[in-house]
Formats: structure tokens, C-alpha cells, sequence
């Protein structure tokens, strides 16, 4: 019997960004940018001051609007229009709701609400806007404080604890909503050097567990070492991109090369 089950294609990309443009008045940031990220996919993007990275990023969850380019996750495309200023904003703010739920973000500055405990930041996205019940999200709180290796703090306050052990409840917070994809902008660079260590382990830890993750790092280590995939953006193009060993150890970009010495501004 022969089966007529199709050739098993490629698995479809978790997250795919097409076309991204963006500008701020005449400064064109990003000019064409695309990437994908499939299931367990774990992306770098490198580049200089001022290259895009953040933007980038922003542009994906939409908490900066582009004025061209689509979005897709999970094989749902992001409803965009244009407005008067030409930039593109959702026209559906359930389905932008769903997008930012399952495209958990991770801050520079952490992004904590001071006012409540670590068990409050965590819980409030999962209760108040995916409607799980309380005891059931105090759960899985606890499940990801112990994830990052801070199971006992829920009762303190972000401004008692140390910028490494905040990052790690942000991680925290952004793991409870049990999202798709992670995006971390810069995760580390706000963080004195002793206190990195602490949460590239935890960040080494999701990428082994499996995670989609997108992450705008200075950390080349971390870029050569754990990413599965390495974008360098130069003045809001893609310059170069590949497998970070491969690319870090023989850049084609002189660009890049130039980069990596710490030339290039
Ligand atoms: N809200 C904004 N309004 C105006 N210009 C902006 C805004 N956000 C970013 N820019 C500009 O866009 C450019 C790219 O900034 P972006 O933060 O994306 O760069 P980056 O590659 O992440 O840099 P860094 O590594 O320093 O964070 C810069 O010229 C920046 O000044």
C-alpha cells in the first residue's frame, strides 16, 4: 500500500518576523529586518550602539509600532493598519492581548512593579489578564521562583533584592504566563559584573529546557556559546548571520570583524 502522507516538511517557524521597517522622524532604524525563530530555536542579535537590536525586539510585540513588515506566531499573522503617521498598530487589541501573552518579555531594567511582592509581579499577568485562578498561578509562581533559584523570596519586595536576583523574578514573571516565545532585551547590561553569572546560568538553563528564545545580548559568550542562531545587525540591516561558532570564528562582514575587535562604531 503507498502511503499518501506528504513529504514531512521543515517544522513551520514559531515566530516569524517579515519586512520590519521602522523610523524615528527622518532616522531609519530598521530597514528591512526578518528573522525566524522555530520551536527550541535560541536567536543572538549582536550589533553596535544604536544598530537596532532594541527596536528590533520592540517592534516584534508591538510596544514599538513599525511602519512596515508583518509578524507571525504560531502560524497566526498579527492584523496590522496603517495610521495617519504610517505606522502600523494592531487592529485587533484581543488578538495584540494573545500576541503579548505568548511573546513574554524580559527588560534591561527588570520592569518590576515596586509596590507589590515578587509573588504579585508574578501572578498578576496570568490572573488578571489569561483569567487563571489565583491558587493554581500562586502554583506556578512558586515553580518558576524555583526555576530560577529563588524559591522563598515571594514575600519580598523588588527594591530588597539584588539587580541579579530582580532579573531572575522578571524571568519568573515572564516563564508564569507560560509563553511561546521569550524575548530579552539586553537582560545582563544593567547588572553589576559579579551579579551576570547568575542569570545567563538561569538563561543557559531555558535553552536547554528547550525554549524559544530571542535575546539582544552584549554577552558573547553567552552568543557563541548557548544561541543556536547569530544575527548581527548593522545600521538596521541584517549584516550577518549563521551558526555563532562558525560565524564568531571566520566573519565574511568586515563589519563584523571589526565588531568583534571592538573597532566598530
Ligand atoms: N523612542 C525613540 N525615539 C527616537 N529615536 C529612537 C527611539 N528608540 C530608539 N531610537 C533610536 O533608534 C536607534 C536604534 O536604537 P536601539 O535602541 O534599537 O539600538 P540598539 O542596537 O539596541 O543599541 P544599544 O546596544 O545601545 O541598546 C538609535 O539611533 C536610537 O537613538
Amino acid at each position: 500500500m503507498t502511503s499518501t502522507a506528504p513529504f514531512p516538511a521543515a517544522a513551520a517557524p514559531l515566530l516569524a518576523v517579515h519586512d520590519i521597517h521602522k523610523r524615528f522622524g527622518q532616522n531609519e532604524v530598521l530597514k528591512g529586518v526578518s528573522l525566524e525563530a522555530r520551536a527550541g530555536d535560541v536567536i543572538s542579535l549582536i550589533g553596535s550602539s544604536g544598530s537596532g537590536k532594541s527596536t528590533l525586539l520592540r517592534c516584534i510585540n508591538l510596544l514599538e509600532k513599525p511602519n512596515a513588515g508583518r509578524i507571525v506566531l504560531g502560524g497566526e499573522e498579527l492584523k496590522l493598519a496603517a495610521d495617519r503617521h504610517g505606522e502600523l498598530h494592531a487592529v485587533d487589541a484581543r488578538q495584540l492581548q494573545r500576541l503579548r501573552t505568548r511573546l513574554a518579555m524580559v527588560f534591561q531594567h527588570f520592569n518590576l512593579w515596586a509596590h507589590m511582592t515578587v509573588l504579585q509581579n508574578i501572578i498578576e499577568a496570568p490572573v488578571h489578564v489569561l483569567g487563571v485562578p489565583r491558587d493554581q498561578a500562586v502554583q506556578t509562581a512558586r515553580k518558576y521562583l524555583e526555576r530560577v533559584g529563588l524559591a522563598g523570596v515571594e514575600d519580598r519586595y523588588p527594591s530588597h533584592m539584588s539587580g541579579g536576583q530582580q532579573q531572575r523574578v522578571a524571568i519568573a514573571r515572564a516563564l508564569a504566563v507560560e509563553p511561546a516565545v521569550m524575548l530579552f532585551d539586553e537582560p545582563t547590561s544593567a547588572l553589576d559584573p559579579e551579579l551576570v553569572g547568575e542569570v545567563l546560568r538561569v538563561m543557559r538553563l531555558l535553552a536547554e529546557e528547550g525554549r524559544t528564545m530571542v535575546v539582544v545580548t552584549h554577552e558573547m559568550g553567552f552568543a557563541r556559546e548557548v544561541s543556536s542562531h547569530l544575527i548581527f545587525l548593522h545600521k538596521g540591516c541584517i549584516e550577518e548571520q549563521g551558526v555563532p561558532r562558525e560565524v564568531l570564528a571566520a566573519p565574511k562582514s568586515e563589519r563584523l570583524a571589526q565588531f568583534l575587535k571592538g573597532n566598530l562604531k
